[in-house]
């Protein structure tokens, strides 16, 4: 999958993931007020709206990026309901062809960690058959619990070739209060970068590893020294946009090669058409997902600039 990500990166020269983070409030009145009237204010009706919301999205956006990033935490306060709608919107993703990159953080002990591999990325044996259930392309891991939370999630990218982001120095304002503290004179988001490498050197595609790793536009010091350390990682970058990171902090998270980094914006993106720079172009709630496109296109522009 991560031959796939780069393909879909060179052929749209967009290294960019729009994030699918709905939440409701950013729903505009008119897809709530028709999935409330055929589901109710119920879970179900929130779920309903979600997925019209993302689908316009996606629609308005898909020729232009290789990625999408739903985030699970957005589905899941919807309980069963919301789950549905993420299972559909990343089946829906790969109906157009797009990379699916589960934002869901999982990790714990290897026979925990070794369910959600199989939950997420791999299959599921169930009786005489095995059943694919929410099928990403990648996930988001949590290395807090060590090398054996994580080989349950490599051994399944092996086998699927399927691939993780694994966070190392995360985009909050309060990532340094663990990931900075110094370990043997080096601070610890450093050695979790080392052992990415490590956990990524058998495991390779052409030329990327399919064990990658979260770094924070946030950051872009960290992401230049972190960039030495993984040099075969690709790295999800979020906190561009909504967050303040821009296309000049990203410059030193890319390699030689104009590859080795994506960069995530969900709310600069989804909600869009909430921003006067939009409105002041025409775009009202009505035609949301035309101004999702032109943040896409926005976007795409600023990263090119900084790189060029
Ligand atoms: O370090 C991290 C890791 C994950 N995230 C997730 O990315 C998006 C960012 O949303 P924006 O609206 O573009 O700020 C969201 O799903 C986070 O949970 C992150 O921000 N930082």
């Amino acid at each position: 999958m991560i031959n796939k990500l780069v393909e879909k990166i060179q052929k749209t020269n967009a290294p960019i993931v729009v994030g699918l983070d709905p939440m409701l409030s950013y729903v505009p009145q008119h897809i709530q007020k028709a999935a409330f009237e055929e589901f109710g204010e119920t879970p179900a009706g929130a779920a309903e709206a979600i997925f019209r919301f993302n689908k316009a999205i996606v629609d308005a956006t898909c020729d232009l990026i290789p990625a999408v990033k739903p985030q699970i935490a957005m589905y899941e306060q919807f309980g069963v309901e919301g789950v549905k709608a993420f299972q559909r919107t990343v089946d829906y993703c790969h109906e157009k062809d797009l990379v699916v990159i589960g934002d869901v953080k999982r990790g714990d002990i290897g026979s925990t960690s070794s369910a959600y591999a199989t939950g997420h990325l791999g299959s599921v044996q169930i009786g005489s058959k095995r059943f694919s259930t929410f099928s990403e392309d990648f996930a988001t891991v949590n290395p807090y619990l060590g090398s054996d939370g994580i080989k349950p999630f490599v051994d399944v990218c092996k086998e699927e070739k399927k691939g993780i982001f694994i966070l190392v120095k995360t985009s909050n304002p309060s990532s340094g209060e663990f990931q900075d503290r110094l370990i043997d004179g080096k601070p610890l988001y450093e050695h979790v970068g080392e052992k990415v490498a490590e956990w990524g050197s058998d495991c390779m595609g052409d030329s990327y590893s399919y064990v990658g790793a979260v770094v924070g536009a946030t950051y872009p010091e960290q992401g230049k020294l972190l960039r030495q350390v993984m040099p075969k990682s690709f790295i999800l970058v979020p906190g561009y946009g909504a967050q303040g990171g821009k296309g000049k902090d990203l410059v030193h998270f890319f390699n030689k090669d104009g590859l080795g980094a994506i960069i995530n914006s969900s709310r600069g993106i989804i909600a869009a058409y909430k921003q006067d720079q939009y409105i002041d172009r025409g775009i009202t709630a009505e035609n949301f997902a035309d101004a999702s496109r032109m943040a896409v296109e926005d976007m795409i522009a600023d990263i090119a600039s900084a790189l060029h």
